[in-house]
């Protein structure tokens, strides 16, 4: 699994070298797998050619690397994978860092993570893209941690602080770029991102609990990829495109009031059920993807190339 240079040999027999030096790694999330669409000089490399990688079984994640160029003039060059790994899948959590850290062997320095996330925040309105500040990880608090067992590269710190794991700067610069492409300023936001294993969506007494706890949207992903990018030392930038809400403002409606205001010929606005689907999900990211896009191409023209 850790054989790096196998997957390195590899890439080095697939993809044209003067697109081997990525400054830049892109993670897609669900539905937005057409985020490098218009990538240049584009080298796709599907997952099943390379050593220690596994397939993405997600609809809406397809199994490839892209590598390329991102963004206006010259462009700068990226390396995205089109579709990610969650442990949910069955993968382990070594499998799904492992492109992490592979794109970090490659030079990545700077790696955007986007995801596809349910409000748990009643504020947050479905479409909202989060600029992630920190995270909730149960998982990670209850010995779910990628970055669990022996220290393979002694190189790398042992005892992570995560207290600056999102970068300033690059959240900054989400917002630079939402104001010179002049997006408007509700379509942003703020916010805490909690990672749960999945694959259930939550129950509402979950979606509370978690917001009780300081979460403002909640995912199946990318909190172990962020572990990873920060141990490998790269800048961290998290977007989460908002597909549904998991927090519903109105509350529970008891059943008890609803068959009395029944009986009495009151009831005027019967509870429903709200669920939630993946294909809810993937149509929101197919919305929403092209500003997402112009979103990360614009901050790829803004990171100092010493980031
Ligand atoms: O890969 P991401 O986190 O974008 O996908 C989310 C979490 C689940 O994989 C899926 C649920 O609909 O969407
Ligand atoms: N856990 C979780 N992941 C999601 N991904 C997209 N929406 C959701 C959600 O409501 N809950």
């Amino acid at each position: 699994m850790s054989d790096y240079s196998a997957t390195l040999d590899t890439l080095k027999g697939l993809v044209p070298e003067e697109l081997l030096n990525p400054r830049v790694g892109i993670i897609c999330g669900s539905g937005l797998s057409g985020l490098p669409a218009s990538l240049k000089q584009s080298v796709l490399v599907s997952y099943d050619q390379l050593p220690g990688f596994v397939q993405s079984t997600v609809p809406g994640h397809k199994s490839s690397l892209a590598f390329g160029l991102m963004g206006s003039g010259a462009g700068v060059p990226v390396v995205a994978m089109l579709g990610r790994f969650h442990p949910y899948e069955g993968h382990k959590l070594s499998s799904v860092v492992y492109p992490v850290r592979v794109m970090a062997k490659l030079g990545v320095k700077d790696i955007i993570i986007t995801n596809a996330a349910g409000a748990l925040n009643p504020e947050l309105v479905v479409g909202t893209i989060v600029v992630v500040h920190d995270h909730i990880a149960l998982p990670n608090l209850t010995g779910m941690n990628p970055l669990l067992g022996p220290q393979t590269d002694l190189s790398l710190p042992r005892f992570l602080p995560l207290s600056n794991t999102y970068s300033r700067l690059l959240r900054k610069l989400v917002f630079q770029a939402a104001h010179d492409l002049s997006i408007e300023r509700d379509a942003l936001a703020e916010g805490t991102y909690a990672w749960v294993s999945g694959p259930t969506y939550e129950t509402p007494a979950e979606g509370r609990f978690l917001r009780a706890a300081g979460a403002d949207v909640v995912g199946m992903s990318t909190v172990p990829e962020v572990l990873a990018a920060r141990e490998e030392g790269m800048n961290v930038l998290v977007l989460s495109l908002v597909t549904n809400a998991v927090v519903i403002p109105s509350g529970y409606k008891s059943v008890r009031d609803e068959f009395e205001a029944e009986i009495a010929g009151t009831l005027t606005n019967p509870g429903v059920d709200d669920v939630v689907s993946h294909e809810e999900v993937l149509s929101l990211g197919r919305l929403k993807g092209d500003l997402m896009k112009s979103l990360v191409e614009k901050v790829l023209e803004f990171i100092p190339s010493d980031a």
